[in-house]
C-alpha cells in the first residue's frame, strides 16, 4: 500500500526545479512499481515539448500530431496505450525509441499536469502495468502528491523569476552607478583637458571607458591637439595607475637605438653595452606605454612589438632569455596611419592590434567655442607659474584669437596666450593690440607658405652667409613630411659639398653636434663625399 503522504514530504523543501521533478519521477516509478517515468514540458516559445532528463537530447514539436505527446498537448487529455496500440505510432522515430523497451503487458500512459486544469504545465510519461497506470489517479492521495508537486514546482519557478528581476535590477543598479562614476570622471578631466564643445565632452567620456578597459588606444590629431595629454589621461584614469607611464617619442630616436631603447639590452650585446640595461618596455610593467608618433617606427620594429602584443613577452637585445611585461600600449600619430598601411610603409597587423580603441583629436579651428576657456586656463597657470596677476583676456583679444586658423593648434594657442601675458600689466586684461600683431605675423608666414613667390626668407637665414639658400618652389608640396625631409636632404648636402665632405665642420656650421649630423646623413642614406 502506497504511502502517498510520507513520499509527498520528500518534495517539501526541494530548492531546485531539476532535483524536485528527479525526486517527483523517482516516488511515482517506487510507488507504482513503473518501468519507466518520465516528466517532459514546453520550452520557452511553447513550441518544443523538452524532457527533463539530462541524459535525453530529444525534443517532441507540440504541432507535430505523428507523436502522442502533441494529441495530449492539444486536448488537454490523457491518453493510454497498450503495447499493441504502440505500433500505430511508428512514424516518429524518437517516440520510437522512448517506447521501443514497453514489455507484452505493459502500458503507457500520457498524462497532462496540473491534473484537472485546462492550462497543461507538465506532461508525464508512464510506462508499466496497466492497472497501476490508469488508476493511479483514481487514488486522492496519489493525486495530493501530484498536486504538491506542481504546486511546488510554480513556488520556485516564481521564486526563480524573482531572483532573475532582482539580478537584473542590481545590474541595472550597477550600471547606473557606473555611468554615474564615469560621468564623474569625465567631469573631474575637465579641468585638465579643457573644452566644453560636444566634441570635447564626448572626447572626455570616451578617454574614461577607454581607460577602465584593456584594450591598445591609438590617439590620433594634429600637432598641438593634446595627444600627450590625453594619453596622460588613460593612464591616470586606469587601474594601473600606480605604475609608471613610460614615454617615448620614435620619431626623436635614432633608428638604431629605438630597439634597444624599447627592448633594453644585455652586457656585451654591441660595442659601449657594458652593463645590462633594462628597457621601457620592461620598466612600463604593471602601467603603461606611450609610443607617441609611432607612425615612425622602422618596420623591422613594428615587427618585433606586434609579437610584444600578443605574447607580452620579448628578448633585450642580446639576451638569450625571454622576459616578460603586463603593459597596456597607448599610442600617438599625427599622420594617416591608414595610407603608411597602403604605402606598405607600416604593417597592417600591427596597424589593427593599435587601433583596438582609437580616439580623434579634434582640431582647435574645429572648437573656436574652447577658445575662450582655454585662454582663461593658460593665463591662470601664467599667472601661478609667474606670481602674476592678469585679470583676463579683452573680448577684442578673443574675437582676434577666433580669426586665427591654429596650425599649431592648443599648443600654439597656449603660446599666444603667453605672449599676450608677457606684455600684459598685473590687473589688467590681455588687450587686443598685445595679441593683433602677433598674430598678423603669424598670418602672413602661413600665407608665405601658401605664396611661394612673395616668400620672406624667415630672420634665421643668414642673408650675407656664403651658403645662402635659394627658396623653392612649394606650391606643390603635397607631402610636407616628406618635402621637409627632401629640404634636409638638400641642405645637408650642400654643406657638405662647402666644406668637401668634412662633417664636423658642415655640423659646427648648421649648429648640430656632429653624432645627430651622422646619424641624419644614414637615415637620409648620404654617404660620404
Ligand atoms: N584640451 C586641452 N586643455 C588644456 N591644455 C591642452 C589641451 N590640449 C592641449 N593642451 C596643451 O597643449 C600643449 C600641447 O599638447 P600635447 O603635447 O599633448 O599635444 P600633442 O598633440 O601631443 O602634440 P605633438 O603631436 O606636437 O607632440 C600642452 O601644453 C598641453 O598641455
Amino acid at each position: 500500500m502506497a504511502n502517498w503522504l510520507v513520499r509527498t514530504t520528500e518534495l517539501i523543501g526541494i530548492k531546485s526545479k531539476d532535483e524536485l521533478t528527479q525526486t517527483f519521477a523517482k516516488v511515482l516509478i517506487e510507488e507504482l512499481s513503473l518501468a519507466h517515468c518520465l516528466v517532459l514540458s514546453p520550452n520557452n516559445e511553447g513550441r518544443r515539448l523538452i524532457p527533463h532528463d539530462s541524459s535525453l537530447s530529444v525534443s517532441w514539436s507540440v504541432n507535430d500530431l505523428s507523436n502522442p505527446f502533441a494529441h495530449v498537448l492539444q486536448n488537454s487529455k490523457a491518453m493510454t496505450l497498450s503495447a499493441d496500440e504502440l505500433l500505430f505510432w511508428q512514424t516518429d522515430r524518437a517516440f520510437c525509441e522512448l517506447v521501443s523497451q514497453v514489455g507484452m503487458f505493459d502500458g503507457v500512459r500520457i498524462q497532462p499536469l496540473p491534473l484537472q486544469s485546462k492550462y497543461v504545465q507538465f506532461v508525464l510519461y508512464m510506462q508499466g502495468e496497466p492497472s497501476k497506470i490508469n488508476t493511479a489517479f483514481e487514488d486522492d492521495m496519489c493525486t495530493a502528491f501530484v498536486g504538491v508537486f506542481t504546486k511546488q514546482w510554480q513556488l520556485l519557478d516564481e521564486l526563480e523569476k524573482e531572483q532573475r528581476d532582482l539580478k537584473e535590477l542590481s545590474q541595472s543598479l550597477s550600471e547606473i552607478q557606473r555611468d554615474r562614476k564615469q560621468h564623474e570622471l569625465a567631469n573631474d578631466l575637465s579641468h585638465s583637458l579643457i573644452g566644453e564643445s560636444r566634441i570635447m565632452q564626448r572626447l572626455r567620456q570616451q578617454i574614461v571607458s577607454a581607460a577602465a578597459s584593456q584594450l591598445s588606444v591609438m590617439v590620433q590629431g594634429e600637432t598641438g591637439t593634446g595627444k600627450e595629454l590625453v594619453a596622460q589621461a588613460i593612464h591616470q584614469l586606469s587601474a594601473r595607475n600606480q605604475k609608471p607611464m613610460v614615454a617615448i617619442n620614435c620619431a626623436a630616436i635614432p633608428e638604431n637605438l629605438l630597439e634597444s631603447e624599447l627592448f633594453g639590452y644585455c652586457k656585451g650585446a654591441f660595442s659601449g653595452a657594458d652593463s645590462d640595461r633594462q628597457g621601457l618596455i620592461a620598466q612600463a610593467d604593471g602601467g603603461t606605454l606611450f609610443l607617441d608618433e609611432i607612425g615612425d617606427m622602422p618596420l623591422a620594429l613594428q615587427a618585433k612589438l606586434l609579437r610584444v602584443l600578443e605574447s607580452k613577452r620579448f628578448r633585450p637585445v642580446g639576451g638569450k632569455e625571454e622576459q616578460a611585461s603586463d603593459f597596456r600600449l597607448v599610442s600617438a600619430t599625427h599622420v594617416n596611419l591608414l595610407a603608411q598601411v597602403q604605402a606598405k610603409k607600416f604593417r597592417q597587423d600591427l596597424y589593427y592590434r593599435l587601433f583596438q580603441y582609437p580616439l580623434t583629436l579634434p582640431k582647435l579651428a574645429e572648437r573656436l567655442e574652447d577658445i575662450e576657456q582655454l585662454s582663461l586656463h593658460f593665463i591662470n597657470e601664467f599667472n601661478e607659474l609667474h606670481g602674476r596677476t592678469i585679470r583676463g583676456l579683452h573680448y577684442r583679444a578673443l574675437d582676434c584669437l577666433k580669426q586665427y586658423a591654429f596650425p599649431g593648434n592648443v599648443r600654439e594657442l597656449k603660446h599666444l596666450i603667453e605672449f599676450g601675458c608677457a606684455q600684459t600689466d598685473d590687473n589688467s586684461e590681455i588687450s587686443e593690440g598685445s595679441l593683433a600683431n602677433r598674430i598678423a605675423c603669424l598670418n602672413f608666414e602661413l600665407k608665405s607658405l601658401s605664396e611661394p613667390t612673395q616668400m620672406v626668407a624667415p630672420s634665421h637665414f643668414i642673408q650675407d652667409s656664403p651658403y645662402q639658400h635659394q627658396p623653392s618652389d612649394f606650391a606643390g608640396i603635397t607631402d610636407l613630411k616628406q618635402a621637409v625631409s627632401d629640404y634636409e636632404e638638400q641642405i645637408i648636402r650642400d654643406r657638405l659639398n662647402f666644406f668637401a665632405g668634412n662633417r664636423g665642420k658642415a655640423a659646427k656650421s648648421l649648429g648640430i653636434p656632429k653624432r645627430t649630423l651622422a646619424y641624419k646623413c644614414q637615415k637620409l642614406e648620404i654617404k660620404a663625399l
